[in-house]
């Protein structure tokens, strides 16, 4: 770690006068001398606002920082409106680098003496630049047929200053979580490890080509979501190659309606692929900025988003799924009592929480939402505010469910700026009841049954030897008062271990239905044959 890097930060820091984020009264005495200390670097900016000199600043720290102010952009339920908003200015702008490099580390990467011996009409010149990549077009030679690529490549030794960097801002988020007591409530230690993760991970364009081919592959002939295809076959761990695509820019609302778009169905279709990425797939794209999305040309009546940069998904456990459903419904019927009754009875917070006080905190802070028509209700900031609540009460808000917060707040503006009198609850509540359904009642205990099938296929051969051993050995081996087993039990036993055989060849000769017959038979009597048992 690089004293010179340091000083350079502290100074950025002080210039920009973000020592004032702490009201002087509120700093404890080693903060005041350190800052005395340092009596040459003075604030530069007293006549600006501080949102504005803290977006300076990180602008001025370049792109490990500018990133990290992005992310915190949408940390709603940390940072104050007026600073959040703020730093949602941050531009990534970031000089390209040489064309010829790009093609040299594609090159050694791919392992070729020369580009031309895979890729025809690389372009030098970059498509587009960004903090951590930048992206090259070119062609391939596929079964026969030439193919618009385009080639990602990771900058050259930007991870060693990536790992720098995240080194000094943990030491500065210690500091700050230890010096003032204000900076607890931040949980700067967490923010800072959650992004050093995220930032991590899109150094590693295999996990993007990964995460890319699973979308694709669970929106397979899907009318909503295009993903294109990746190359893997030339994809390594900085250089990523797929198929190239020619979509409008989603925030280009003036050539969507110039192609006569269908922008109330374009808004609702982003709400509906969010939601079944959620919860069908418990897999979702995270980075939903309108920098990734695209429209495709194709038929504007009909139309089709195209997502890329697949670097940074989500995934959810069928726990994070029920919160979100039930929390989800019991909140648009305003029940909030049983927000918070669910919370308890889940163990999302302690067991010992007062359940009037926390309903009456939900009440204090989700009321006001419900002024409004409850199509123009955010979910996000529902979340949001539930998530704050829930802390309150010591509940451990999950990395994913924050992360699907945030993308939820993309989602919703995205969709309202497309098509302002968007109704985000009409188009989300079907997929909400949908899967609560599906979790209870007859399919849910089908699905069970068919998904334990296999194991008890497994135990199959093994259940008559058992089932002759347990009748063969003497009551007396166990407890001498046992009386054997009788008659009744044993025909019972015979005729469920008859029924599972049943159930486990229907199941092999591929019939579901008289296999679930056969199977809910021999479990129920199994449990008569258990509770004949003396
Ligand atoms: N498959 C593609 N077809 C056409 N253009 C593409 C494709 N992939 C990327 N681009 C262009 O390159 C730009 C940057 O790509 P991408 O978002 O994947 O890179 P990034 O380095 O992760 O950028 P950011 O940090 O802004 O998310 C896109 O905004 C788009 O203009």
């Amino acid at each position: 770690m690089s004293a010179a890097r340091l000083y350079e930060i502290t100074r950025t820091f002080l210039h920009y006068g973000l020592d004032e984020f702490v009201p002087r009264h509120k700093q404890p005495w080693p903060a005041k001398l350190l800052r005395q200390s340092a009596f040459w670097l003075r604030n530069q900016h007293p006549e600006k606002p501080l949102g504005l000199r803290l977006r300076l600043a990180l602008q001025a720290l370049g792109p490990v920082w500018i990133k990290f102010g992005q992310m915190l952009s949408t940390r709603r339920d940390l940072l104050p409106e007026d600073i959040a908003t703020e730093l949602a200015y941050l531009q990534d702008q970031v000089a390209p680098f040489a064309g010829d490099e790009a093609q040299a580390l594609i090159e050694q990467a791919l392992g070729l003496t020369h580009i031309d011996e895979v890729f025809g009409d690389f372009s030098a010149t970059p498509l587009a630049s960004a903090s951590i990549a930048q992206v090259h077009t070119a062609t391939l030679e596929l079964d026969g047929h030439r193919k618009d690529v385009v080639i990602k490549v990771i900058r050259p030794n930007i991870s060693k200053q990536i790992h720098a960097d995240l080194a000094l801002m943990e030491r500065f988020a210690r500091l700050l979580a230890n010096l003032f007591s204000e900076g607890k409530r931040l949980r700067p230690v967490e923010v800072v490890r959650e992004y050093r993760k995220t930032l991590l991970d899109e150094l590693d364009l295999l996990r993007e080509a990964a995460n890319a081919i699973q979308l694709r592959r669970n929106f397979t002939d899907s009318e909503a979501l295009y993903i294109p295809e990746v190359y893997s076959d030339y994809s390594r761990q900085n250089v990523l190659v797929m198929e190239r695509i020619y979509g409008i820019p989603v925030s280009d609302t003036d050539a969507l309606l110039a192609q006569g778009t269908n922008m109330k169905l374009l808004a609702e279709r982003g709400v509906e692929v969010f939601f079944t990425q959620v919860f069908r797939d418990s897999f979702f794209h995270a980075d939903m900025h309108p920098g990734n999305i695209f429209v495709s040309r194709q038929d504007p009546h009909n139309p089709q988003y195209i997502g890329i940069d697949c670097g940074i998904v989500g995934t959810l456990n069928r726990e994070d799924k029920r919160y979100l459903a039930e929390n989800f419904i019991a909140f648009f019927n305003r029940d909030y009592r049983q927000v918070a009754q669910l919370h308890v009875d889940s163990g999302w917070v302690p067991a010992d929480t007062n359940v009037e006080e926390f309903e009456f905190a939900i009440r204090t802070v989700c009321e006001p939402i419900f002024n409004k028509p409850l199509a123009e209700i955010s979910f996000g900031h529902v979340l949001v505010n539930l998530f704050n609540t829930a802390r309150r009460f010591n509940m451990q808000v999950q990395p994913q469910l924050v992360l699907l917060q945030k993308t939820l707040l993309y989602v919703e503006g995205l969709g309202r700026q497309l098509y302002p009198q968007l109704d985000l609850w009409k188009t989300a509540k079907p997929f909400l009841e949908n899967w609560v359904q599906e979790q209870v009642g007859p399919w849910a205990v089908m699905k069970k049954f068919y998904a334990n099938l296999p194991f008890w296929a497994e135990k199959m051969p093994e259940i008559p030897d058992l089932i002759y051993h347990s009748l063969k050995r003497p009551p007396v081996a166990v407890n001498p008062t046992t009386p054997p087993i009788a008659g009744k039990a044993l025909l019972l036993g015979m005729l469920a271990a008859s029924s599972l055989l049943g159930t486990l060849i229907s199941y092999l000769a591929g019939d579901l239905q008289a296999a679930s017959v056969c199977g809910v038979v021999s479990v129920a009597l199994f449990y008569a044959a258990w509770r004949k048992c003396p």
